[in-house]
Order: C-alpha cells, then sequence, then structure tokens
C-alpha cells in the first residue's frame, strides 16, 4: 500500500488527502483552553502562544445570540443562486469566492465572503453581499466585527501584561485604531454527494494567517486541525460557542519569533457543512513591524528586518497559500568572525 502523506489534486484540482494518513484528536496533549476572567489567564495565553500559538477561549463575554445570527446570515447567503452570489465576487481580495483562494491558484471545498473591516477599504463588490439581502445581515457583520475586536485586544492586552510589555496597549493600538486593517472572513465549506474512496477534500490549505491574531468561531462540524512543532497534524474538536485563537505572522516578528504563527488547515467533513467566521486582527496599512525593542533591544538579536504592513500583505499576496511568508524578511544569520586562531 502507498501511503501518501501530501495533499494530491485531483481532476477538479481540489487536493485530496487519504483518510488513512492518522490524524490524532488533541486529547493525548490537549488544546490549551483559556478562562477570560481567570486572573491566571495572561499567563496561560503566553505560554499557549509559545507552545502551540494557538488556544481555546471560554467565557469571552460574546453574546450567543450574536454568533447564531451571523451564522444564521452566512448560511442564508451561501444558499443563494450561484448567479447571485456571484455578482459579490470575484474577490479582490474582498468579495464572494468560491473555491479559488487569494489570486495565485490555490483551491479548496469552500466558498467565502471576505470583508474589509473598515468599509472604505473593502472593494466595491462587496457591497453585492448586503445589497441583495437584507439589512440584518449588515447589522449582524458590524456587531460581530466590533464584539470581535474587543475580544482580540483583550488577548492582546493580555499578552502585553503576561509579558510584561509597558504600555499594556502596545499590541492593541494597531487592532484598535481607525485606520487598522482587519478583516472579517465568513466560510462555508459544503457537503458533497460524491467523495473518492478513502479520500478526504481540503477545504482550506494550510498556511500561517499573515496579521497580528485571528480569531475563529465555527459551527460543530470538525475540520481544523493545526500544525504541531515537530510537523504533526492534530485535529481541533470543533465548540461553536468557544473562540479559538491564531499567532499571527505579524505578531510571531513583533515577540521575535518567541510566539509562533501558526500552521494551520481544514480538511472538509463532506457529510456535514462547516461554517466558519474569523475575525484577523491587523495593523493600520503604515505600521512598521518589527520585534519589539522592550522585548529585544540589540537590534543584531533581532530575526527580522523591519517592514510595513503594507509591504507584508502585498508580498502576501504574491505568494501561494502554503508559502513560508516570513521567510522574505527574515535577517541573514550573522556570521561570526571568522578567525584563523
Ligand atoms: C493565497 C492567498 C489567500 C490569502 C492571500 C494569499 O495570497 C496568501 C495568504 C492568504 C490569507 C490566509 C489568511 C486569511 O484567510 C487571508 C484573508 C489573509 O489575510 O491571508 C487569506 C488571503 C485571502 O484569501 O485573500
Ligand atoms: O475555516 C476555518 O475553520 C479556518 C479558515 C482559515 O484558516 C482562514 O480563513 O484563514
Ligand atoms: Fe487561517
Amino acid at each position: 500500500m502507498v501511503v501518501l502523506s501530501q495533499p494530491v489534486a485531483l481532476d477538479n484540482h481540489i487536493s485530496v488527502i487519504p483518510t488513512y494518513t492518522p490524524v490524532p484528536v488533541f486529547t493525548s496533549q490537549p488544546i490549551p483552553v483559556v478562562d477570560l476572567t481567570d486572573p491566571e489567564a495572561k499567563t496561560l495565553i503566553v505560554k499557549a502562544c509559545e507552545e502551540f500559538g494557538f488556544f481555546k477561549v471560554v467565557n469571552h463575554g460574546v453574546r450567543a445570540d450574536l454568533l447564531t445570527r451571523l451564522e444564521q446570515e452566512a448560511i442564508r447567503f451561501f444558499a443563494l443562486p450561484q448567479s447571485l452570489k456571484n455578482q459579490a465576487g470575484p474577490p479582490e481580495p474582498y468579495g464572494y469566492g468560491s473555491k479559488r483562494i487569494g489570486p495565485n491558484g490555490d483551491v479548496g471545498w469552500i466558498e467565502y465572503i471576505l470583508l474589509n473591516a473598515n468599509p472604505q477599504l473593502s472593494t466595491p463588490n462587496t457591497s453585492d453581499v448586503f445589497g441583495q439581502t437584507p439589512q440584518i445581515f449588515r447589522e449582524a457583520v458590524d456587531e460581530y466585527m466590533h464584539e470581535l475586536k474587543e475580544v482580540s485586544c483583550k488577548v492582546l492586552e493580555m499578552v502585553t501584561e503576561g509579558l510584561g510589555i509597558e504600555p499594556r496597549d502596545t499590541l492593541s493600538k494597531m487592532v484598535r485604531d481607525e485606520k487598522s486593517d482587519s478583516c472579517l472572513r465568513l466560510n462555508h465549506y459544503p457537503t458533497a454527494e460524491e467523495e473518492a474512496e478513502n479520500m478526504v477534500k481540503v477545504g482550506f490549505g494550510e498556511h500561517t494567517d499573515p496579521q497580528i491574531i485571528s480569531v475563529l468561531r465555527s459551527n460543530d462540524t470538525a475540520g481544523l486541525q493545526i500544525c504541531m512543532k515537530d510537523g504533526s497534524w492534530v485535529a481541533v474538536p470543533p465548540d461553536h460557542s468557544s473562540f479559538f485563537i491564531n499567532v499571527g505572522d505579524a505578531l510571531q516578528v513583533m515577540t521575535n519569533g518567541r510566539f509562533k504563527s501558526v500552521k494551520h488547515r481544514v480538511l472538509a467533513d463532506t457529510r456535514r457543512s462547516r461554517v466558519s467566521m474569523i475575525y484577523f486582527g491587523g495593523p493600520p496599512l503604515s505600521e512598521k513591524i518589527a520585534p519589539l525593542s522592550c522585548l529585544v533591544p540589540k537590534q543584531d538579536d533581532w530575526l527580522y528586518k523591519e517592514f510595513t504592513w503594507s509591504q507584508y500583505k502585498s508580498s502576501a499576496y504574491k505568494s501561494k497559500l502554503g508559502d513560508y511568508r516570513l521567510g522574505l524578511f527574515e535577517k541573514q544569520p550573522l556570521l561570526t568572525h571568522m578567525s584563523n586562531e
């Protein structure tokens, strides 16, 4: 028997993975769960960001009815006829997309809506998402983004407190800034009639999120997996009432690699549809991203060159999903002086 460990592309270009590649569920090494009301939360968050770049939060303070309201609106949108949904696309990068992810040939068993948190930065077709649907969708999106910005900032303030960084809004002020380049993604991984035997469709291929922080919420359909430090994949049990936090590339840089932006992917369960909504907390386009000087005072110790978020974003949009995007921004290791002693 040939055991494939890498995804392979089928005729329809959606990669598939053999189901007999065992993917353990997070049990032996449970996913860190942080109660945001726990006085120890900041210490637990720092530990989870160092060990996994990923954790689950409970007691986050966002009302359950807002989560269900947005999920229902997303389901209603994705149930529209294809021709109507297409009017809200193609994503450039904002708007409705189906199967194609990003501009460089990535595909997945997915359809989605990508919206910038700042409506002025969204492309015109984005308004079609709401144009054909009731006001209730826009209200749910706006309210959700507002609440998720708060959750992101609360977590980032716990990060700075846990790391002993002052002031405590050092990170959160970038996401709170009115020019913050944050976005919201609504993903739908549909069911499928046919399924190649012993194969599972890749919904969203492996990647890291480029921003500072991502806050993910899904319905109770499984599919999300994260990559451990040893390269193995672990399935994350879904939990519709909690949020899952990812460290993004920009936070990896600002902590000089102390926190790792977590590689993750979604394998679609084609018998049950999955709906996820992710808030990506990003800095303003002009923000300079570099290791924080309070963490790494000597520039010689910086692992990354300074760049603006705008530079990183345009570089990300030239890359494929699975590329290691930070590679271009790593400093060459200093050659220790060569002596002939
Ligand atoms: C293939 C791509 C899609 C993406 C832009 C990119 O060129 C590389 C990064 C991808 C990603 C992953 C996290 C988020 O879902 C996303 C919105 C982002 O900021 O970076 C997507 C981009 C996208 O789908 O537009
Ligand atoms: O849909 C999911 O659960 C995760 C999707 C994801 O990683 C993304 O949109 O960046
Ligand atoms: Fe992601």
